[in-house]
């Protein structure tokens, strides 16, 4: 039997029924038996008669509801969720596989070695310690502070101490924006970027300690970030998730093709690798960030333009995104080092991400792809945002068209 409450005061209805149980929000029902999916044979204070299942919920689910509203309220960084996984060694196994990532940070530190000589150096979010322990191995700081806020920095302690590093790296476990450090730093160096270049908004922290912690004159690395877009094909993907319910063992599947269309193509697909000739154009940089003028309200919208030529016929699928960050020598006319992970560099571990239309579109050379795009932060949960591209498909060929079209994407709220 289920016991049910009414989460708000029913309208009346006509029962199909004669006896219809009387009752009023807030009475917990005793369900003996549901004889239709409409209407319940139930019980209350000792009378018994039909209520309609549709006006009742499962007992304790209201405070369930209030407390999801409340879990959001009160963690709105679902920070457990986010610093537990970083507690693990998946995600930070990941990333130290990751060589592209991981030797970019390394040569950042090393080809600024003589010039980080003495420097106080802050590494925010260091997981494993890696960069800092690329600071201790290949310069001579006076001292990293190491700071991290899962669990994953009692391990990195020991890493510091295994490798001899103890006199240089400190290792401050909490969030940036909470920690107290004992001083200003010369460098603040991080490795924020998440999937579509924000994701996750670890941005945010890295711009509070940088007001914070930062000096006047310091160097925030990375320095710069692009958001990168490319219009694209993606017939694999395509025909993998669409396709597919054409004909599958020579049957008609295609009542399924909308169900498809709203499980794999209404959010973007994380970790796509997009092959150079499946761009139908020159890729453009639609946001970038200077690190040292960046505002966190300036995180709550971001807008971007783009004018794609299209460079060949084929089919227009969607966009694919990435990212490229830069950092700037310490050293005047020094080298600036790149990490990019577009499908022109070795693939990362956040490979791109596909963000896929409706309805794909045949487009031809000289066709222009132009319009808008805008990451919106979402209000309530702080690490997700959404994603919205206008396009506006003008084509020059015997019939001048022009197709427009907007979708937003979630990410993941
Ligand atoms: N590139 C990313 N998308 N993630 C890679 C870096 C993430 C690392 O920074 C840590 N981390 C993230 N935010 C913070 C913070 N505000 N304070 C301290 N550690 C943090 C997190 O626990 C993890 O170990």
């Amino acid at each position: 039997m289920l016991a049910v409450s009414v989460p708000f005061s029913p309208r009346l209805t006509v029962s199909p029924f004669a006896s219809q149980l009387s009752f009023s929000s807030g009475d917990k029902l005793l369900v003996h038996t549901k004889p239709s999916s409409d209407w319940w044979w139930a019980e209350l204070q000792g009378v018994t008669g039909y209520a309609p299942a549709s006006y009742l919920q499962p007992d304790g689910a209201e405070e369930e509801e209030e407390e999801e509203e409340d879990t959001s309220l009160q963690d709105p960084w679902q920070d457990e969720e986010y610093f537990g996984s970083y507690g693990t060694l998946k995600l930070h196994l990941e990333m130290l596989s990751d060589k592209t990532r991981t030797e970019a940070y390394r040569q950042v530190i090393f080809s600024n070695s003589a010039s980080l000589r003495n420097k106080v150096v802050m590494d925010l979010g260091c997981g494993t310690g890696i960069i800092s322990l690329f600071c201790a191995q290949l310069a001579q700081p006076s001292v990293v502070y190491a700071v991290e806020a899962s669990s994953m920095a009692a391990y990195t302690r020991q890493l510091v101490k295994q490798n001899g590093y103890e006199e240089v790296v400190v290792v401050l476990q909490g969030r940036a924006e909470e920690i107290e450090l004992p001083e200003q730093v010369d460098v603040l160096v991080s490795e924020w970027m998440g999937n579509c270049l924000l994701f996750e908004f670890m941005v945010e922290s890295v711009l509070l300690a940088r007001d914070r912690w930062l000096r006047e004159g310091g160097v925030i690395w990375p320095s710069s970030a692009a958001l990168t877009l490319v219009p694209c094909q993606a017939d694999s993907y395509f025909s993998e998730k669409m396709a597919f319910w054409e004909q599958p063992y020579g049957l008609d599947f295609t009542p399924l093709q909308p169900l498809a269309h709203q499980e794999f193509f209404t959010k973007p697909k994380f970790s796509h690798l997009i092959e150079p000739n499946d761009c139908l154009s020159a890729p453009c940089d639609v946001i970038c960030l200077n690190m040292y003028t960046l505002q966190v309200k300036d995180l709550e919208e971001m807008n971007g333009q783009f004018h794609f030529c299209v460079e060949k016929p084929g089919v227009f699928h969607g966009f694919t995104a990435w990212f490229t960050v830069h950092f700037k020598s310490l050293e005047e006319g020094g080298t600036t080092v790149e990490l990019n992970t577009g499908p022109n560099s070795e693939p990362t571990h956040w490979k791109q991400t596909l963000f896929m239309l409706d309805k794909p579109v045949s487009v031809c050379a000289g066709d222009s792809i132009s319009g808008t795009i805008l990451l919106r932060r979402n209000p309530v949960w702080r690490r997700h945002m959404t994603v919205t591209l206008n396009w506006n498909i003008s084509s020059t060929g015997e019939t001048d068209s022009s197709q427009v079209g907007t979708k937003t994407f979630p990410m993941w709220r």
